[in-house]
This record gives structure tokens, sequence and C-alpha cells, in this order.
């Protein structure tokens, strides 16, 4: 009797080695659309890795600290809070694998992670509104800049975040005013601008930018945006007990804005004038790479701004909070351009890394926006300009909280963003 697989030839098996490559193939191409893509992805993934690290750090000190001490220089450290700690790093590496969950990931269509549908608080955001009553022009590199329509774009964002009756706060990421304005109109067309801050049903927080400080010296212009602190322009607030916000005044140490003798004016002038060598100090000529940041329109957060930024996130380490950072000039090269990073963005990073507690860095001055996750896992989003929109277009949103992500609901020409994290 003739088997079933008597016909079976030998094209045949190539046929069906062949079928199993496509599906192999499909199947691969499939995950890397829906999952390995996907900032959620890279974000948990550099999480686990910091996380390993760590564990492996770990094991090799308890290993030097079980072995006998022969010198005093080394590192003393009790056993058991060791052991404690591996756990808990162990436990939440195994967290974040069970996080990446298929059943949950595929609830959302881009592949992210949903932890309740309801936010915890929602924030209103737009930067770099640069208004200025004067026609339409282009920025050094040529885009064009809609002067006297940002302000309309302001005006629909406050509308919208009114209309939306649960928008806690917004926030203002800086350059309110921009640098062409008639220095004869610096004064009122920021108080025009605050003006419309102010039709928001809520608090506004400001950052200060670049072209507020060409318009206006910080004596003046502090007063009229109303900081926290009257005398300074970093800040932090609780929305809710479990976040925190952290302002950075990222023109601490800058050559505008303070008066000419001011010991941050010289040590503005002093470090740009070092760094970078071109008559024009605005300019990157020559300057490679992560050096095209030593330009006059940018500036650092000094060394007490950096002192009070570490203890911030020890105080919200210790309350058990999440923390979104927000400066006018961005802190990962990843996510702007080289010449709009702030000075000295690696030792706030490095600050910033020291804790686990900062989730989402958020910025603005670089008008077409951008996105990354650092290798520690941390979200920065570049926000787009209100200037840079043509008449008819917006750019301007809210952001959703939640515990696990921020979820960024923008309009036109600022793209919407999730930024899910590790708990
Ligand atoms: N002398 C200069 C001046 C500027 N650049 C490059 O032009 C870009 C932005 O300059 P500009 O539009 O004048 O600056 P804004 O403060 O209005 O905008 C902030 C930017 O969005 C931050 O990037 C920049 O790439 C400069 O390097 C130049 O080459 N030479």
């Amino acid at each position: 009797m003739a088997s079933p697989f008597s016909s079976f030839t030998y094209s045949d098996g190539l046929t069906v080695v062949g079928i199993s490559i496509c599906i192999a193939v499909v199947c691969e191409a499939i995950s890397w659309l829906l999952i390995y893509r996907t900032t959620f992805y890279k974000s948990l993934k550099s999480s686990i890795d910091r996380a390993s690290k760590k564990l492996e750090t770990m094991k090799t000190d308890s290993t030097v600290t079980a072995a006998p001490q022969k010198s005093s220089s080394l590192r003393v450290s009790d056993p058991t809070n060791q052991r404690a700690e591996t756990t808990r790093f162990s436990k939440s590496i195994r967290e974040s694998l069970a996080q990446f969950d298929y059943k949950r990931t595929m609830g959302y269509p881009n592949g992210l992670v949903s932890q309740g549908n309801q936010p915890l608080f929602s924030f209103g955001v737009i930067t770099d509104v640069q208004y200025a009553d004067i026609p339409d022009g282009r920025s050094f590199l040529g885009v064009p800049r809609y002067y006297r329509n940002s302000i309309l774009v302001l005006q629909k964002a406050v509308q919208n975040w009114n209309n939306h009756q649960n928008i806690s706060f917004s926030l203002n990421l800086g350059d309110i005013v921009d640098g062409y304005c008639p220095k004869d109109q610096s004064l009122d067309a920021v108080k025009k601008v605050v003006k419309e801050f102010d039709k928001f049903n809520g608090r506004v927080y400001h950052m200060i930018g670049n072209h507020c400080l060409y318009n206006l010296p910080r004596s003046k212009l502090l007063p009229l945006m109303t900081f926290p602190n009257a005398d300074r322009a970093y800040f932090d607030f609780s929305p809710i007990p479990e976040y925190r916000f952290i302002v950075l005044d990222g023109y601490d140490i800058s050559a505008i804005g303070w008066p000419h003798d001011h010991p941050h004016t010289i040590e503005a002038l002093n470090f740009v004038n070092k760094k970078n060598p071109n008559l024009d100090k605005n300019s990157p000529d020559g300057l490679v790479d992560l050096e095209k940041r030593f330009l006059k329109f940018n500036g650092g957060v000094g060394k007490e701004q950096l002192n009070w930024l570490d203890k911030t996130l020890q105080d919200a380490t210790k309350s058990n909070q999440k923390v979104v950072v927000c400066c006018h000039i961005p802190l990962d090269p990843g996510a702007t351009s080289k010449q709009s990073l702030l000075w000295n963005y690696d030792e706030v990073m490095d600050v910033i890394h020291r804790y686990d507690c900062v989730k989402v860095c958020l910025g603005g001055h670089d008008h077409k926006g951008g996105q990354s996750v650092d290798s520690c896992g941390v979200h920065h989003r570049v926000l787009e300009a209100a200037l840079e929109c043509p008449p008819g277009t917006d750019a301007f949103g809210h952001i959703d909280v939640y515990e696990d992500r921020l979820s960024l609901i923008g309009t036109d020409r600022m793209a919407s963003t999730e930024m899910v994290f590790n708990l």
C-alpha cells in the first residue's frame, strides 16, 4: 500500500522550509514594527540594562565586603543591607519584565502599556511664542517666523485649556517675546503676552528664554512673569503628592539679562570666550559635534542651582515622588540640535541620573521639536514652537499624567507623544 507521503518530493520539502523562513521573517518584522521600535520598549530595555548593571555592581561589592578588608579606603557596607538592596533590584527587573506582557502591550495600537484610563491630572504646554508686532520674517537659518500670528496661537491654547476644564496648570517653556521686537515696545509686548496667559483659569508657570532676556533685564522681567520666588527663575511645585515638577533656569549663567558687571555675566563671558573662538559668539563655525552648544544665546545652570537641584531630587526620592524636569534649553543631545543644548547639560544630567525619580524632561528653544529616551530611560521631549505656525495652524497641547506615563496630546504642529516609564 502506498504511504500518504509517497508523493512528497524533495522540492515539496524545500517549499515547506521556504515558507517557514518567510513566516519567521514576517513575524520578526511585525515584532519590530509593534514592539522593538517603540519608545516603551526602548525605555524598558534601558531600565532593565541599568538595573542589571546595578545588580552586577552590588554582587561585586558584596564579594569585596565579604572578603577581609585590607585597606581602610574600601567602602564600608553592611552585608544585610546589601542583600536587601540586591533583592530589591532583582525584584525591579522581574517587575519590568512582567510589564512587558503581550496582552497588555497589544491593548494599544502603538504598542504602549495602559494603566488606568483616567489621568491623575493634566496640564497645558506651549513654548517659544516669540510674539512681536512686526511683519513675518525668518530665523537666522531661513525658517519662516510668524511674529503676529504667534499670539493668536497662544489665545487658542488658553481657550482650549479652559474648555478642557480639567487642566490643573499650564507651563510656558520660555521665549514669550521675540528679540526683533522694537525695544521701545518690549515692556508692553511682555505685558500683552502675560495678559493672554492670565486668561487661563489656573496657574501658569513661566520659564525665561534668551528672547525674553533680549527684551528686558531680569530685574524687570521676573516681576512681570510672577515666579514663585520673586528673586529667582528656578523653582519646584507639586500639583499632587505623587508628582513634583522642577523648573530650571537655563540662563542662570548667561551673557544675557544680568547686569554687565554681575558675576554670572562675567562667568558666562569667560566661558563662551574660552569655548568659542569665533568673533560672532552665536556662530558655531568650526565647533565640532557637541561643542556647537557653546553659543552666546545658550546658557548654563550655576553651582548654587545644581546643589538646589540635587537637594530637591533627594527630597522627591524620600517622598516617593515622580519628577518632571523643565528647562527652556534642552538637556539631551538626542532630542535637539547640538546648537540648542544647555552649556552644562552633562552636569545637570549627572545629578538627575543619580536618582530614579526623574521620568521626563521637557524643553523648548529648538523650534522644530524633538524627542529621545536617554541611556537611563529618562524621556526628553522638546516642544515645537508657536512662532513657526503659519496662520491657521497651531502648536500647543496638554499632557495627561498617569502613574506610569505622560501622554502629550498636541495640536497640529505639536506632535502627540506617549512617554511610558518604569515605576
Ligand atoms: N550668528 C549666528 C546666529 C545663529 N546661527 C545659527 O542659527 C540657528 C538659530 O539662530 P536664531 O534663529 O537666531 O536663534 P533663536 O534664539 O531665535 O532660536 C533658537 C534656536 O531655535 C536654537 O537652536 C542656530 O542653529 C544657530 O547656531 C548661526 O549659525 N550664526
